[in-house]
């Protein structure tokens, strides 16, 4: 493709070269260039792209895209713009030809709910037989093949690219999790959204948004680049206050809820841990449903999902079927083991609201003790102290005994995060031990177990390593409790 066409629409100063030549691949990362290739400098958290340019050009790159002044001398085209993760959004939406044109695209942002929303939307336009593909935090999902992704929302570059594979393989619609941090760092910019559902919004990121307003901010930007539909949760503080901010939008504005008058509610609803069932309530008509995910965030969650299933238009029977077809998803509130009233819970619960959520969901249905297994993924700062703090206060209120250990603790050092935990619980007088290693924090919470008592191990969910300082460890939980449960039986009746 002529890198004419490639920085179409983009605002660029050009330091030096030529823009009529054939450009190969792009790049924004020096080991992955290319002969012909693009090669764009971002500014990075940990490392300057800018300082592999020269890499870069070594390798074959023959068009350089840069944020920063800098001299060049080799025989190369170089393009200054203001904002270099910008300019590779959109050129790569370029570079693919605009992919997203041509699928109908759902993005889904909020604190929680994300990946459970998503796929009982993929579930329900699959039963009205539309190819359905899915990103998020699981991988990236097209035609039954799961592909793992770095992050919830992929860079920009890798994005298209998965756009236009969904082309390709005949994808109809493309539901993906936009997280704050890809609205924050251009990841979703130049895609095209026909919908945007707002989940909720409470503490997480902080370390990368100064506080919640400007969390919020980098959220409800979605709802500024969507065409159809904003979906909108009506009970959630911050739905409310986003419902506020679009609702003169020429984007249709429907809103979902329990509490607060909504366009999809529901009636009649009936828990138990097996399933939730309620008639959903719609503008077009109502329908029951059977949702296999205990508890009231589930509700919201399917809610959301009717919701984005109404406005495409599907009838109410795809609905029903639909959501009743998500029999369960990995690591979400996933019984792994149940024996009469004993039971194992893994859940990816690692926010203090989702936390209390979990805990909340799971009490009503415990017979003996709810043990609690977790740690907290955040660093050493003030605001990873809060989130230690509040996910404490949910442990110790709504647990009976908790065991404290180590969650994905990367560079940050474990035993500093595990006295802090155990510091916020005894401010809040919760009953706990700490286990620095997760496998025997997991085999510890197993071995005290007892008949009717229920276990939740929360923060991986579907994850299978651990990420301890650079490194990512393979950690199966599951396994790990299996194993442990295994051993217990031999000597104990559950
Ligand atoms: C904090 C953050 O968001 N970091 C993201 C960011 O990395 P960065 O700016 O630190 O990159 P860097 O390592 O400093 O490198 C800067 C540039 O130099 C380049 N480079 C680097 C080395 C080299 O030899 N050559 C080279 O060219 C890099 O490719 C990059 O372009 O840009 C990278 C490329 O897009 C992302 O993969 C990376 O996500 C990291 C892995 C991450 O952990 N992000 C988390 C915080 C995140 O984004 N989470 C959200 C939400 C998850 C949720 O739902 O809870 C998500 O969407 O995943
Ligand atoms: N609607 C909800 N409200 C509050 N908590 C929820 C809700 N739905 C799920 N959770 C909790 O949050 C955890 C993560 O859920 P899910 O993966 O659906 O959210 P997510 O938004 O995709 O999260 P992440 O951004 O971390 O990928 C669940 O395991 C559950 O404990």
């Amino acid at each position: 493709m002529l890198l004419n066409s490639i920085v179409q629409g983009l605002e660029f100063d050009t330091i030096k070269g030529d823009l009529n030549k054939e450009i190969s691949t792009l790049s924004y990362d020096s080991k992955e260039v290319m002969e012909n290739s693009i090669f764009v400098a971002i500014s990075g958290f940990a490392v300057d792209g800018h300082q592999f340019i020269d890499k870069a050009i070594e390798q074959g790159a023959s068009t350089i895209i840069l944020e920063k002044d800098m001299l060049i001398e080799q025989d190369v085209t170089v393009l200054k713009v203001i904002n270099s993760r910008d300019a590779l959004a959109r050129v790569s939406a370029n570079f693919y030809q605009n992919p997203t044109e041509k699928l109908n695209l759902v993005g889904i942002t909020g604190t929680n709910g994300k990946t459970s929303s998503s796929y009982f939307i993929q579930s329900i336009f699959e039963q009205a037989k539309q190819s359905t593909g899915l990103i998020g935090t699981i991988g990236t999902l097209i035609n039954n093949k799961l592909v793992k992704n770095k992050n919830t929302t992929p860079e920009s570059l890798n994005l298209q690219s998965t756009f236009s594979e969904m082309t390709n393989e005949k994808v109809d619609n493309c539901i993906m999790e936009v997280s704050s941090h890809s609205l924050n760092l251009k990841r979703v910019a130049y895609s095209n959204f026909n919908t945007g559902i707002f989940t909720n919004l409470t503490p997480d990121h902080l370390e990368l948004h100064n506080n919640m307003d400007d969390y919020f901010e980098a959220k409800a930007e979605l709802f500024d680049l969507t065409k159809d539909f904003n979906i909108i949760n009506v009970d959630d503080k911050y739905g409310r206050r986003l419902i506020n901010r679009v609702k003169d939008y020429e984007t249709t504005l429907v809103t979902f809820g329990l509490e607060h008058k909504a366009d999809i509610y529901p009636t009649d609803i009936h828990y138990s841990f097996d399933k939730t069932t309620y008639t959903v309530n719609t503008p077009s008509g109502s329908v029951k449903v059977a949702v296999n995910i205990p508890g009231k965030i589930y509700v919201y969650n399917s809610l959301a999902a009717i919701a984005c299933a109404y406005c495409n238009g599907i009838s109410l029977e795809d609905i029903r079927y639909g959501i009743q077809n998500v029999k369960g998803i990995k690591g979400r509130l996933e019984t792994i083991y149940k024996e009469e009233e004993y039971k194992v819970i893994v859940d990816f619960s690692h926010t203090e609201d989702a936390l209390e959520q979990a805990l909340k969901t799971i009490r009503p249905y415990v017979k003996g003790k709810l043990i609690l297994v977790f740690g907290v993924y955040a660093d050493e700062s003030d605001k990873g102290r809060e989130k230690r703090d509040g996910m404490s206060r949910a442990a110790s209120t709504f647990a009976d005994f908790s065991v404290v250990t180590s969650d994905n603790p990367k560079t940050f050092d474990p035993l500093m995060i595990v006295q802090d935990i155990s510091q916020a619980m005894d401010r809040y007088n919760g009953k706990y031990k700490t286990i620095l290693d997760r496998e025997k924090a997991i085999q510890h919470a197993i071995e005290i177990s007892e008949k009717d008592d229920t276990i939740l191990i929360a923060g991986k969910g579907h994850e299978t390593t651990q990420k301890v300082g650079n490194l990512e460890i393979p950690f199966d939980e599951t396994k790990i409790a299996l194993e442990a449960l295994q051993e217990k039986k031999q000597f104990v009746e559950l």
